[in-house]
């Protein structure tokens, strides 16, 4: 795919979506779980949004994006995406999110025992932005097990996942209002990661929702 092609893919779908509307779509028996090992497992449900493309755009210009640098040995790099992490207490950018985090909430609440309650925003603006092999393992999610629900939206990218310590990995592919929830031990017994590709990609944003403490 050429740039224009990119461009004209997301015109296209911005097109579609003019008449839509954005919208929820049921979770129920819709969402997919697969169990992986070690008390991992990953929930899947594709197009959970329609018309998402007007709730990206929106996200993209009006987010107060931040483009972060990290220590890397004996050098500062650039992170490779633009992010925007919003507490527990801080309002979210769109009120979108605010029912989705909340129909999360009232799908998961009986099997997690609490709510989503803070969001993590990541833009990754073409194929050279990516995230690379990690769990989410900072605070309780270290030792206990969690969920980390996350809405895709704009152009596809594939998150991989892997055990850790190795084994092969297996391949979703993210955008476009597509929901994917890891749950159990997966932050702390797999990695997953968005990599980097050589490819013509057009714009996306992951919207991660946690629970208190998991980041
Ligand atoms: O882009 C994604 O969907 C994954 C983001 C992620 O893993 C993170 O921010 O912890
Ligand atoms: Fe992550």
């Amino acid at each position: 795919m050429t740039s224009a092609d990119a461009r004209y893919a997301l015109q296209a779908s911005l097109f579609d979506d003019a008449t839509g509307g954005v919208e929820l779509g049921e979770l129920g028996p819709t969402v997919q779980r697969r169990t992986l090992t070690v008390g991992a497992w990953v929930d899947v449900r594709p197009g959970w949004m329609t018309g998402s493309e007007e709730l990206f755009t929106t996200l993209a210009d009006s987010v107060p994006w931040r483009a972060e640098r990290r220590q890397m040995y004996d050098r500062v790099v650039d992170v490779p995406r633009l992010v925007r992490f919003y507490g527990e207490n801080e309002s979210l950018p769109d009120p979108l999110l605010v029912a989705a985090r909340e129909a999360l909430s009232t799908h998961y609440q009986p099997e997690m025992g609490e709510r989503f309650v803070t969001s993590g925003l990541c833009f990754y603006r073409d194929g050279s932005d990516s995230v690379a092999w990690h769990g989410d393992d900072t605070g309780r999610s270290r030792t206990e097990d969690t969920l980390v629900a996350i809405l895709s939206l704009g152009t596809a990218r594939p998150l991989l996942l892997r055990p850790r310590g190795g084994g092969p990995s297996i391949r979703y592919s993210l955008g476009h209002g597509d929901l994917l929830v890891m749950g159990g031990s997966c932050q702390r017994t797999w990695e997953h990661c968005v990599p980097k590709s050589s490819r013509l990609l057009g714009p996306r944003i992951s919207v991660q929702f946690r629970t208190r403490g998991v980041r």
